[in-house]
């Protein structure tokens, strides 16, 4: 019997799954960030990919087939001839690219999803003016990285996470126009989601007593790996991953791409997965609540009855989806007494962005919504699920599986060569 491993590298967390080849998860392992200060990022990924691997039982190690890992798309970095980042990564929702954006415009093509301020290229391109980018060689993924230390060969990425560079994910190549920025950097190789890299570093395989032959695979997002742990597989069927922030995935037969919105689609095999990520979320509630106060004070509210508080709740300014703004203002007043009454009114709001965001996709020509399942940290809230079909219209449930390394595990096993 063999295993699989998809690991999940999220916001709060890094997260890893074990499955046999019928899919049945053997182990699950975390690592939360929360434990360290948000420094040296590339360090702490680093620990958190070995010490998740220690935490795995040495009796499914040693039977483990293949490796895949998902990252927050568009969290980038830039690393040297032998791979030590040689600055700090940039973060998914790092919108430092809006300096770069007229000369990205003169490049792109209109709408085009690299014309987000958070977008990898616009990342790049503000990297590429800065002194350290002269000592860089690759510049890479969150995903692509953390495969690296695991399979030792750079720039190597997947077409998920390479869509926010600019990569053509019908044509499979670079664009044209992407040449006219003359980035002299290497660009990562672009390979299917799930595809075998090569085996293993031989000095892992030792330490960690994999199989000589153990994979390491080409990953995807987090997001599209939450999607794979849905069970989502039909037109219309959508997946909104509610963790630290909100991002949907509507399967689609029809391509939807409006920067406007922040809208952008993702192959999919011969379907689209048609969505966007907002900054708004789980981590704004954890701004005023615990998790523990989050399951108590929910179970308090009365779904019957729609709050009359209308947020748009953010951490800071700026939004990347249904309101591409990097400057729209965070709404969180007024702001009740009651806990409860300001829980209720957040998950009112939170529901209503996600409510707009498909609508959005379904007026721009995606298929139309049947069904939403649920995955990421808040899928365990049945009230907010509840009153989250309030306002879609739809049936809302939880996942099949609610974890993001769970559709990775299921990559790494051959999800994505069927
Ligand atoms: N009972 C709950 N109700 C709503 N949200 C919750 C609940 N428990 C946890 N969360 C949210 O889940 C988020 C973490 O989601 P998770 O998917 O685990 O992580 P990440 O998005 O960082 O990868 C937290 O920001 C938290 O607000
Ligand atoms: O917001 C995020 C953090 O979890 C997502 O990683 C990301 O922005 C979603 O992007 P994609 O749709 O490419 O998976």
């Amino acid at each position: 019997m063999g295993f699989y491993l998809g690991i999940d590298f999220g916001t709060s967390g890094a997260r890893g799954m074990v499955i046999d080849e019928v899919g049945i998860m053997q182990q699950r392992v975390i690592y939360p960030f929360e434990m360290y200060p948000r420094v040296d990022l590339a360090n702490i990924w680093q620990m958190a990919l070995f010490r998740l691997l220690d935490q795995i039982s040495g009796e499914l190690r040693r039977e483990i087939r293949a490796i895949a890992i998902n990252g927050t798309s568009s969290t980038v970095l830039l690393c040297d001839a032998v791979g030590n980042p040689v600055d700090a990564p940039l973060l998914y929702n790092d919108g430092r690219g809006a300096v770069v954006m007229d000369r990205l415009k003169s490049a792109a093509p209109p709408n085009h999803t690299v014309l987000s301020t958070t977008s990898s290229l616009a990342k790049l391109l503000w990297m590429s003016q800065q002194a350290f980018f002269t000592q860089a060689k690759y510049f890479l993924h969150q995903a692509d990285w953390l495969a690296f230390l695991l399979h030792g060969q750079l720039g190597i990425s997947d077409y998920h996470n390479a869509l926010k560079l600019g990569y053509d994910v019908e044509t499979l190549q670079y664009p044209q126009w992407l040449e006219q920025l003359q980035i002299s950097i290497h660009l990562p190789k672009v390979v299917t989601p799930g595809s075998a890299i090569g085996e293993i570093r031989p000095e892992i395989a030792a330490k960690y007593n994999f199989p000589k032959d153990c994979l390491v695979c080409a990953g995807t997002t987090d997001s599209i790996a939450a999607f794979l742990a849905s069970g989502a597989e039909s037109p219309g069927e959508a997946v909104t991953s509610v963790g630290s922030t909100l991002v949907l995935k509507l399967l689609s037969r029809t391509r939807v791409e409006d920067v406007r919105y922040g809208i952008y689609s993702h192959r999919l095999g011969d379907l689209w997965l048609t969505g966007g990520a907002s900054n708004t979320g789980g981590a704004v509630l954890r701004q005023f609540f615990t998790n523990t106060e989050l399951e108590s004070l929910s179970q308090e509210i009365d779904t019957s009855q729609a709050s009359a508080l209308d947020y748009y709740p953010l951490l800071k300014p700026g939004d990347r989806f249904p309101i591409n703004d990097p400057n729209l203002q965070p709404r969180l007043e007024p702001r009740p007494d009651n806990p409860v009454e300001f829980l209720h009114g957040l998950l009112e709001s939170i529901a209503r962005i996600e409510a707009r965001g498909y609508e959005l996709l379904q007026e721009l020509g995606a298929d139309k919504l049947t069904r939403v399942y649920t995955a990421g940290g808040g899928a365990i809230n049945d009230t907010w699920t509840t009153i989250r079909g309030r306002y879609l219209q739809v049936p809302v449930m939880r996942s099949m599986n609610t974890e993001a390394a769970y559709g990775t595990a299921l990559l790494a096993m051959g999800r994505m060569r069927e």
